[in-house]
């Protein structure tokens, strides 16, 4: 029986990660004039989400997204194709009018990942972007349309690639959301 498709790029097993890794360039899907955006150094907390509304490559059950700091992201061409999906949402995420593609999406808002930009490093012209390491939003799939009697098969398959599944985001980054919360509030002295 086949194995349930979570992403193309860990499905059929991931290509090595390259320790030196240090960023690269995005590029859409379009065959003329791409959106291309330059991230410079390295991405953090790679991981497999299922919520409706990160990018997912065709026929893909989950996407894969990362953080860089926005700082370091910059669309270098085409930028006059891009417009924000949903100017509500915490993510600003910036997709290409042509081909659909979310290039980035930086969140401005007070909040702990301000900062911050989402990133789909499947979308780097290199290689080498080190692989998911958790699996997020796991039941929102179901929100997409995803059977809810298969879901202890999703959980098993993830964890058999090693992404832990959890349903909103791992213990590193709720903690750290949490202590950032905690802080803001006065429960917690820095
Ligand atoms: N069940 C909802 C969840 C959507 C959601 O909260 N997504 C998270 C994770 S995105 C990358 O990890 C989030 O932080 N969203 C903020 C935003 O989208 O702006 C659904 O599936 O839609
Ligand atoms: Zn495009
Ligand atoms: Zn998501």
């Amino acid at each position: 029986m086949p194995s349930i498709a979570i992403h193309p790029s860990v499905d059929n097993g991931f290509k090595a990660t390259d320790a030196t890794f240090s960023g690269g360039t995005l590029v859409c899907n379009c065959a003329s004039n791409p959106v291309k955006v330059r991230v410079k150094g390295d991405i953090a907390h790679n991981h497999a989400c299922g919520c409706t509304k990160c990018w997912k490559p065709d026929g893909a059950v989950f996407s894969v997204v990362a953080v860089a700091s926005t700082d370091n992201v910059k669309v270098v061409e085409n930028g006059d194709k891009l417009a924000v999906v949903d100017p509500a949402a915490l993510i600003q995420r910036h997709a290409c009018k042509a081909c659909g593609v979310h290039m980035y999406g930086p969140v401005e808002r007070d909040h702990p990942f301000k900062g911050l930009s989402f990133v789909h490093p499947e979308r780097f012209e290199e290689s080498g972007w080190a692989k998911p390491g958790f699996a997020a939003f796991v039941s929102s799939i179901i929100e997409s349309g995803y059977d809810p009697a298969q879901m202890d098969s999703v959980r098993t398959r993830l964890r058999e690639l090693d992404l832990a599944p959890y349903d909103c985001l791992n213990p590193a980054l709720m903690d750290y959301i949490a202590t950032w919360t905690a802080k803001k509030n006065g429960t917690l002295h820095a």
